[in-house]
């Protein structure tokens, strides 16, 4: 079974067809790179896939849950949004513990986890401070640990790395592809190709509410162009351009 399955999964708002009859079969534990230009219709799909819009027409499960069922999926599901709820009055290991009581996960595991974490993510001095007082980078931190503290099934994950300095990117990187080789499924949508990259095992490409491309990056790099060293970023540029042509034009300046 599939971690992440749809068919003919549809989203309407009024005349907008934000996400067009998308057929997905993703695998369990691989990371699959959701790449697309503004306004493709990335967030929708995801707003799909856990629970928190109904579609206009398809279907689709998620660890075998089905996307309607926002309550069988919450246990399996994790999403890290991306502007992340966070609590501004609680300290970032109140917000943590909190989440983890919603979750069901049993107080002392979630503690030893908590603080397991925090530290990982070089926050553990910062564990006693308000939110409030908490930089766009260490906000980014403690969402992204509450999107997996449940060890979620399949993880759905926005712009992780947004905000973060090189160190604390590297760290997701790595975490994001330890969640894989252990079994979670991640969905990485992201704009920063070479993290796609580094970590993706698949990669699928929206526009314009489509999946125009999906494949192995290596294949999809050798599939565009006639270059030798294709990136994910010429391909990316090549399949999404309005006019494919404008991609062709080299200038000499
Ligand atoms: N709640 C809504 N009501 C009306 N239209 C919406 C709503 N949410 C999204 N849309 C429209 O659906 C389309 C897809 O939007 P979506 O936010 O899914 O794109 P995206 O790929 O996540 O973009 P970005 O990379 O800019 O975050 C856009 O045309 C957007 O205007």
């Amino acid at each position: 079974m599939a971690a992440i399955d749809t068919t003919a999964l549809t989203k309407r708002y009024g005349e907008t067809v934000a996400l067009s009859a998308l057929d997905l079969s993703i695998p369990s534990g691989v990371v699959y790179g959701f790449l697309g230009p503004n306004g493709a219709g990335k967030t929708t799909t995801m707003r799909l896939l856990t629970g928190l819009t109904p579609p206009t027409q398809g279907s689709g499960t998620v660890a075998g849950a089905s996307i309607t069922d926002r309550d069988e999926l919450r246990a399996y599901v994790g999403y890290l949004p991306e502007e992340p709820p966070l609590y501004e009055e609680a300290t970032g290991e109140e917000q943590l513990a909190y989440i983890a009581g919603l979750r069901d996960i049993p107080e002392t595991y979630a503690r030893e986890r908590i603080h397991a974490l925090l530290s990982d993510f070089d926050l553990a001095a910062d564990a006693d401070t308000r939110i409030a007082e908490y930089s766009k980078g260490m906000r980014q931190k403690v969402a992204y640990i509450q999107a997996i503290l449940h060890e979620p099934s399949v993880v759905f994950l926005d712009e992780p790395t947004s905000g973060l300095d090189p160190r604390a990117a590297r760290t997701i990187r790595e975490k994001i592809r330890g969640l894989a080789d252990d079994g979670t499924t991640v969905f990485l949508s992201t704009h920063i190709l070479p993290v796609v990259e580094a970590v993706a095992d698949s990669v699928g490409i929206l526009y314009d509410g489509e999946l125009i491309a999906e494949d192995d990056p290596d294949a999809l790099t050798d599939s565009v162009g006639t270059e030798d060293s294709q990136t994910l970023e010429d391909v990316f540029l090549e399949l999404t351009a309005d006019d494919p042509a404008e991609e062709t034009v080299v200038t000499d300046g």
